[in-house]
């Protein structure tokens, strides 16, 4: 199969959907690997280390989207590129089509089939191609949340872990799944005081028995996060209902109880977002403020470190693209249930239930998708 992998053109979005260890994987398996000139820089890749890896370097994503059977990426397609994408082209990468009406309709428009890295599970109830990111981006939230408190920055002016005789920082945590544990873990590393929120008591169970005491939790009700809100400096949004549009779990009016410069990150904010004043924000301007209060909703922070987040990615697709390219996604999605519960637009139709219920879109079933 000749693979595609083009540049991201997201602002400020520096990950690559291979690494040259994929492409090598690829081409060691007699598919042809064409990869855009210059695609690997921003994550410390040349074009010298992917030719040597057995690809061939194209001078335009446009030679790519015309030629490539399958594209792999990071982000969504850009509009752009989604003009480019036709009928009988595979996309691999992450979409998030429940808040983005706009990338779905084309999507729909193009014809082509769309396997969505988010929607992707396994066997123990995970989505495997999400966590590496959500692990990436769980870490970083206590690291950009901190950066906004300092009152330079708009924020507080209050040190995550104090100082002897100075009280640390108070961290919530809404959603105890990767994110928000892996955000609760360096929080606390930090020396902050953190309370992870969750829907699920197995989960809390789980957390409690791994972390003991480093963190606290409290199972999520309106109540108790009513009442977190109002002693927190930080709050993390780190919930999920796989494929759906992220419940908003914070109201504006719920602002005006927290403390003035408290700081909001919205790691849930490629699914919507779970603060009702939330909106998407870049890394080249991140942080805005409604009410006093500071809001951090960047909906791809794992391409703030590009070189740590491809590799991780680049881990989890390879078996997935290895069995697309292999075996066709038709053959590879009826093996493989997991698999296929990353299948969300096939030919014009929208094959995911949770992202045709948050659109109000008909949904195509699987099995008609895979018999056509
Ligand atoms: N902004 C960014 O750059 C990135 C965003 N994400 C996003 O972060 C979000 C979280 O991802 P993961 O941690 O991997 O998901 P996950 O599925 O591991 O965890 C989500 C947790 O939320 C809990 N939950 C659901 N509804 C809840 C409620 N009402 N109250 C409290 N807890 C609730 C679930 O029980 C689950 O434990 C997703 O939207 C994901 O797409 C992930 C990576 C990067
Ligand atoms: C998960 C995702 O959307 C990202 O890593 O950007
Ligand atoms: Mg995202």
């Amino acid at each position: 199969m000749k693979i595609g992998c083009p540049t991201e053109i997201k602002p400020q979005e520096y990950r690559v959907g291979l690494t040259p260890n994929a492409a090598r994987e690829a081409a060691s398996h007699g598919h042809e690997v064409i990869v855009q000139q210059g695609a690997g820089l921003g994550a410390g890749f040349s074009d010298e280390d992917y030719a040597a890896a057995g690809a061939r370097i194209a001078t335009t994503a446009e030679e790519i989207w015309a030629e490539a059977e399958m594209i792999v990426k990071v982000k969504e397609p850009q509009a752009g590129e989604r003009k480019q994408l036709k009928r009988g082209q595979l996309l691999f990468t992450y979409l998030h089509l429940a808040p983005d009406p706009e990338q779905t309709r084309d999507l729909l428009e193009s014809g082509a089939t769309c396997i969505a890295y988010e929607t992707v599970t396994d066997a123990r109830g995970g989505l495997p191609l999400l966590a590496p990111m959500s692990e990436v981006a769980g870490r970083l939230a206590p690291q950009m949340g901190a950066w906004s408190l300092q009152k330079a920055n708009g924020g507080r002016g209050v040190l995550m872990g104090g100082v002897p005789g100075v009280g640390p920082a108070n961290v919530v945590v809404l959603g105890g799944g990767v994110v928000g544990t892996h955000a609760a873990r360096i929080a606390a590393g930090m020396g902050a005081d953190v309370t992870v929120l969750d829907r699920s008591l197995p989960r809390l169970r789980q957390l409690d028995e791994t972390f003991g005491s480093l963190f606290k939790n409290r199972y999520s009700t309106e109540g108790a996060v009513a009442e977190l809100l109002a002693e927190a400096d930080m709050v993390i949004g780190a919930v999920l209902i796989p494929g759906a549009a992220a419940p908003k779990l914070v109201s504006r009016a719920q602002l005006s109880t927290m403390k003035p410069g408290a700081v909001l990150v919205d790691v849930a904010i490629d699914q919507g977002g779970c603060f009702e004043t939330s909106k998407p924000t870049t890394h080249q301007d991140p942080v805005y403020t409604v009410d006093g209060i500071q809001h951090y909703c960047v909906a791809n922070m794992p391409g703030a470190v590009p070189r740590s987040s491809t590799l991780a990615l680049g881990n989890a697709t390879l078996p997935f693209l290895l069995a697309l390219a292999g075996k066709g996604w038709r053959v590879a999605c009826a093996e493989d249930p997991h698999l296929q519960a990353g299948l969300n637009v096939h030919d014009g139709q929208i094959t995911n239930a949770a992202v045709a219920r948050a659109l109000n879109l008909p949904l195509e079933s699987i099995e008609k998708a895979l018999a056509a």
